[in-house]
């Protein structure tokens, strides 16, 4: 398929393109695993009864912790497209990517901690 044919598809396309992609990284373990924290991470919201502002920062972590998790698998994926030899800069592409989603990781833990520990520990007074 050349370039020009490649660019022309229904914008409706583009969500199939995106759902597929999704389903794609469903399969990654990685992606697994945020799924499963981000499941639990809800019903705690759930069980513990967060407020509105509390519910749009743990949805915006979840959010963005699985994206970037899942822009980690594209860069991981283009790379070993690229060359399955070892390079630097195919070392520093995806140790860059990793630590992206390591600061958003900590960010979100950090968040975590803010909105949960002191529902935690009110619950055991
Ligand atoms: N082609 C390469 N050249 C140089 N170093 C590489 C190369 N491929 C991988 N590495 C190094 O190995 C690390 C692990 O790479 P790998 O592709 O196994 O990803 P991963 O972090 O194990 O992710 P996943 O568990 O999702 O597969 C990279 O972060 C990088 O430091």
């Amino acid at each position: 398929m050349d370039a020009e044919k490649r660019r022309k598809h229904p914008l409706i396309s583009s969500f199939q393109f995106g759902f597929e992609g999704i389903a794609a990284a469903a399969r990654e373990r990685n992606v697994q695993i945020h799924f499963g924290i981000s499941v639990f991470v809800i019903l705690s919201g759930f069980l513990f009864e967060i407020n509105k502002y509390e519910w749009i920062a743990v949805i915006l972590c979840i959010a963005g912790m699985v994206s970037l998790e899942m822009m980690n698998t594209a860069i991981e994926r283009t790379v070993d497209m690229y060359t399955e030899e070892f390079h630097p800069l195919a070392k520093q592409a995806k140790d860059i990517a990793a630590g992206a989603v390591l600061i958003f990781a900590i960010a979100s833990v950090i968040t975590g901690l803010i909105i949960f520990l002191p529902k935690i520990s009110a619950w055991f007074r």
